[in-house]
């Protein structure tokens, strides 16, 4: 449970009067409820978003109870679908709500897999909806928002055939009994996916209350795509970035500058592809994909997003960490940059597949996470893929993966050896994932521009 510490506000219940009410933003959605909806509270602290919703229930509950709400949010990945149903205390009227916890379910694989067959892909939501019914009771059904955020899976499919998808989700959610605000269902833009993971993880940490202004960046590696986030500490590192991996946001009364990229087609699985120069290739029905990064016996066809590869070793060639580093350099060099800040002495927090690698690698405990540093990637790297048949039943490709992580950390984002990743999966129970920095965002008018 979130009492106190995890409040939305820097400044907790009493100072709520010092709020001035966040801009509204226009790019997201933000609309409550049907009767939930309230008018403008007049006269109280001026706060828009979430508490409004408290003032409309005044009339029919008495002031002082504690209400209860919820929130839903999908998460449509490239390798997954995933649902997060958070639930929310209202203490007091006028408060701000706390995440007392939350709800998490996975299917694969994602909604890109059924380009072809919208249909069955709205089934996955479905099913998915049905952990939402049984979690949240009957009478809240109505007023709990439903929402969808797709991320690179169906950023990297023909838009025709994405739209298909989001509309048949879509219909699942209008059938559904929960409320469907307009623009429920969309394909987030990469920017906001770095943000709203930032504020995730800054927000269960406990860094966004503190006025010390000290953060934590984010390194979050999908599928399809990979970002980087933080909060800069030198103007050297804003003046010195491409202008578009600059982003400004408002929340809780303060104005952030960050410091965010996605970079699509860097999620491990496309990675894989584009190292085995499958990606955008043609003849894919009959051409088969090597590398030196697999073991030299291993054959396999692998699909991602709407299309299958054929892929395997080299039977009677070489394999190993030297020759694969520089295959998954092709990736890398001159695609991604090199903030100006990071070879300084920052932490970051690293989950999605640099959380998964590091558990099957053997770097981290699969339950507990833990603290690394970029070295013991690259030493690990080396150990997998010079002994690729001990590490073949867990993953035959993780060589490859782990080679790839060591390559984006150092020569692409230059990290430096010692810097410090967190692997963390949960923070207090509660998944690192864009997905409640976007319900904050749906509940509380965060203004990112
Ligand atoms: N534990 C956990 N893992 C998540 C969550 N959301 C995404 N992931 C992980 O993120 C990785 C896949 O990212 P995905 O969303 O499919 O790729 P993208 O489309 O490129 O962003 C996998 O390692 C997932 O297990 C989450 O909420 N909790």
């Amino acid at each position: 449970t979130y009492y106190g510490r995890h409040m939305y506000s820097p400044h907790a219940n009493t100072h709520v009067p010092s709020h001035r009410a966040p801009r509204r933003h226009t790019n997201m959605d933000n609309q409550l409820p049907p009767e939930t909806h309230a008018p403008e509270v007049s006269g109280g602290p001026e706060i828009s978003g979430v508490p409004e919703v408290s003032g409309a229930l005044e009339g029919h509950r008495p002031i002082n109870a504690s209400r209860v709400f919820y929130g839903v949010m999908f998460d449509a990945g490239s390798t997954g679908t995933r649902i997060h149903i958070y639930k929310f205390i209202q203490k007091d009227p006028v408060g701000l709500p706390v995440l007392d916890n939350e709800m998490y379910h996975a299917v694969k694989p994602g909604l890109s897999a059924y380009a072809d067959k919208p249909e069955e892909g709205g089934e996955t939501i479905r099913l998915l909806l049905r952990v939402a019914k049984k979690t949240i009771p009957k009478p809240e059904w109505p007023h709990t928002p439903v929402v969808l955020k797709a991320t690179a899976g169906l950023r990297l499919l023909p838009p025709e055939k994405a739209k298909a998808l989001l509309d048949e989700v879509k219909e699942v959610f209008d059938e559904s009994p929960f409320f469907v605000p307009s623009d429920s269902v969309s394909i987030m833009n990469g920017t906001n996916e770095g943000i709203l993971a930032w504020v995730t993880v800054n927000f269960l940490t406990g860094h966004l209350y503190a006025k010390t202004k000290k953060t934590v960046g984010i390194l979050d590696l999908g599928g399809g795509s990979t970002q980087i986030t933080f909060l800069p500490k030198s103007k050297k590192t804003v003046m010195t970035a491409p202008p578009s991996y600059i982003a400004r946001f408002d929340m809780f009364n303060d104005t952030y500058e960050l410091y965010t990229h996605s970079y699509l087609g860097n999620g491990i699985v496309a990675a894989r592809l584009a190292t085995l120069g499958a990606l955008g290739a043609d003849g894919l029905d009959w051409k088969v994909f090597t590398s030196s990064c697999l073991p030299k016996k291993f054959r396999e066809d692998c699909t991602f997003g709407d299309l299958t590869y054929k892929v395997s070793g080299i039977p009677d060639g070489y394999a190993g960490y030297k020759l694969c580093y520089h295959e998954v350099m092709r990736v890398v060099k001159g695609i991604i940059h090199q903030p100006f800040e990071v070879k300084g002495n920052s932490v970051f927090f690293a989950f999605s597949y640099y959380y998964d690698r590091a558990v099957e690698s053997g770097l981290i405990d699969g339950t507990r996470g833990g603290v690394v540093e970029v070295r013991d990637f690259k030493k690990r790297a080396k150990e997998v893929c010079n002994k690729m048949t001990k590490y073949r039943a867990i993953n035959p490709f993780l060589c490859m993966d782990m080679t790839y992580i060591t390559c984006l950390l150092k020569e692409g984002f230059g990290f430096k050896d010692s810097t410090v990743l967190q692997l963390t999966k949960k923070v207090n129970n509660v998944e690192t994932s864009w997905a409640l920095g976007a319900t904050f965002d749906h509940l509380h008018n965060l203004n990112i521009h």
